[in-house]
């Protein structure tokens, strides 16, 4: 891989509508792209951090200093000796404490230099083994019950074949509620609460029980598997985890504390799509399904995880909606339902790319990194 230097490019899209989680609200993303510039070709990759460290600890201006102050460097070195690969990066990487999304998006700009350049898929690279996935949508915390009935009475009449529902105190046993009463028991129905509970409202959530939930996920603090462990005795519906999967080793640890049957996969949080496979790897060697989490990624970071989601242990549909679900217009081809479905880019590398007028029109600033 003959690597020229990297571009920061920040770009702003406004969101359909408001995006309200138990964290905040959402309403238009800031979003830091990379920009791997070889000799014949370019990659990208979509940094996933937020504006402000709510999710996670990252945060998109931090995220972009990471990588100008110390990742570049690493990628330096190793493109001066030749020895430039995703995996040799990778671990040079790990040399550098934290920072996961700063990581994946430098990670995958380079991975899909290298498969543009070499005209392999995401897909194939990763193993993918269908060429279409199930979508699921993720709605947030709404104003009115009515409002939510709307929202999910839309996203069904476009073919999501799994409804995710936020929650937080206040907003969870009756939304439910009124969901299932709404559209029957054939629903796939799920719920998030981004670790706005405790292990004292336990009681609370397992009148959650008997509306038949795909899972529920992350209930508790990121940091309290012992917690969750807890919860998952004393509730019915399956505890997924998000925030507290850091690493294919946080999944094993996690699975063998009993603190989740259900994983929520997402590259950005464990630092790219290679430690992402390692966790479908782990989850699957323990016989825990996964699901594709998203982040309201543009098409790029949202065509990898459709190709992530192709892997054979995705077997619960992922947040993996179509572009249309957060943005008027996406920076690249949009996605699009097809059936319930979103299909696989085929080609090179990521498979789509940015419009480049579109891109200049809502960039906010670029940077060239040289090596
Ligand atoms: O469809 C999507 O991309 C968003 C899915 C979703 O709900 N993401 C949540 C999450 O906590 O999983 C989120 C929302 C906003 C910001 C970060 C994460």
């Amino acid at each position: 891989m003959n690597l020229r230097g990297l571009e920061l490019r920040r770009i702003a899209l406004p969101l359909v509508s408001p995006f309200r989680t138990s964290f905040g609200t959402e309403t238009a993303r800031d979003v830091l792209l990379v920009r791997a510039v070889g000799e014949a070709a370019e990659g990208w990759g979509e940094c996933v951090a937020m504006s402000e460290p709510l999710y996670s600890s990252e945060h998109v201006d931090g995220a972009a200093e990471v990588i100008r102050r110390f990742l570049l460097p690493e990628v330096a070195a190793l493109a001066k000796s030749g020895e430039l690969t995703v995996p040799r990066l990778e671990a040079a990487l790990g040399r550098i404490k934290g920072h996961p999304m700063a990581k994946a998006a430098v990670l995958t700009a380079l991975l899909d230099l290298s498969l543009r350049e070499s005209g392999t898929s995401f897909g194939a690279y990763l193993g993918a083994v269908r060429p279409t996935v199930p979508a699921g949508v993720s709605v947030g915390i709404m104003s009115s019950i009515p409002a939510l009935l709307d929202a999910v009475e839309g996203y069904q009449a476009q073919g999501y074949v799994r409804i995710k529902l936020k929650i937080e105190p206040g907003w969870d046993v009756d939304a439910v509620r009124a969901v299932r009463e709404r559209f029957g028991d054939d629903l796939l129905l799920q719920v998030d609460a981004n670790t706005a509970y405790t292990l004292a409202d336990a009681r609370h959530l397992a009148r959650l029980d008997p509306f038949d939930l795909l899972l529920i996920e992350q209930p508790l603090p990121e940091d309290d598997l012992r917690g969750h462990a807890a919860l998952a005795r004393l509730i019915r519906t399956p505890v997924c985890l998000d925030e507290s999967i850091t690493s294919a080793r946080a999944a094993a640890d996690a699975i063998a504390l009993g603190a989740t049957s259900v994983v929520n996969v997402k590259p950005g949080r464990v630092g790219g799509y290679l430690e992402a496979r390692r966790v479908h790897d782990v989850c699957a060697a323990n016989g825990v399904p996964v699901w594709c989490g998203g982040m309201l990624e543009t098409g790029l970071g949202r065509a990898a995880n459709v190709a992530l989601a192709a892997l054979p242990n995705f077997t619960l549909p992922g947040d993996t909606s179509a572009s249309d679900r957060y943005f008027a217009r996406d920076i690249t081809e949009p996605f699009v339902l097809d059936g319930g479905h979103v299909a696989v880019p085929t080609g090179p590398g990521l498979g789509v790319t940015p419009d480049a007028d579109y891109l200049a029109e809502i960039t906010t600033g670029t940077e060239w990194l040289a090596l």
